[in-house]
């Protein structure tokens, strides 16, 4: 389980964050700039909170006071950023097994549930964008992650490909049973994700 109470100063926003993450998908939406994106990679080992700490279960991920911080390739988190998702020069398969972390028979496993065998060699940058949506999540999920973290996993691709992706996306990560959150700024797609529903608004991220 993670825990966190943390804080991060930038130039224009204070984002500050305190709670606790339970298992099942967790929806974030907020306005743009609202500090979303910073949330999640504090807690991916991404960005430095400027006061505060981090757990996860027993283990201490980041404490300022005491001075830990542990690296992002040590938190065995699954983060899928925004943007440019896969490496357009790699092949499927080595996309997923690009952290070397899990096993062949994880990668296997995983070309088989994203519908993504026929393309184990292909370039990633030659699927659809819905298929390299599917690659990421793969990548992500790869070694089975303590957590999942995904920023607006599905801002890429048109309207007539998200609801087939996000039905897919969330059937596979309840099917992994791993705890996640999703980022998204589209409210409707809150609505439909979602065990739950936490906001960032100005800075702060409210938990329900
Ligand atoms: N590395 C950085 N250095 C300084 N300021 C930053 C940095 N990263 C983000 N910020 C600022 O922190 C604020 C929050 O940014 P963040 O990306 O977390 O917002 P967001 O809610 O994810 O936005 P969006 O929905 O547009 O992706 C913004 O004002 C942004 O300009």
């Amino acid at each position: 389980m993670v825990i966190f109470s943390f804080s991060v100063v930038r130039p224009s926003i204070i984002v500050k964050a305190d709670g606790v993450l339970p298992n099942g998908i967790t929806v974030l939406t907020g306005r743009s700039g609202s500090g979303k994106s910073t949330f999640i990679k504090c807690i991916a080992g991404l960005v430095k909170p400027t006061t505060g700490i981090i757990r996860y279960d027993a283990t201490t991920w980041a404490d300022r006071d005491q001075k830990i911080w542990v690296p992002t390739q040590d938190r065995r988190v699954g983060y899928m950023p925004q943007g440019n998702i896969v490496f357009p020069h790699l092949s499927v398969e080595n996309n997923i097994k690009y952290s070397k972390r899990g096993t062949s028979e994880m990668c296997e496993k995983l070309l088989k549930r994203l519908g993504l065998e026929r393309y184990r060699h292909t370039k990633a940058g030659q699927l659809s964008g819905g298929e390299q949506q599917r690659v990421a999540l793969g990548r992500a999920l790869f070694s089975k992650p303590t957590i999942l973290l995904l920023d607006e996993p599905l801002s890429a691709l048109d309207w007539t490909l998200r609801k087939h992706v996000r039905e897919d996306s969330i059937a596979i990560i309840r099917e992994w049973n791993v705890p996640c959150i999703w980022v998204t700024h589209d409210e409707s797609e809150a609505e439909m994700v979602g065990d739950r529903h936490w906001i960032c608004e100005d800075g702060t991220v409210i938990i329900n």
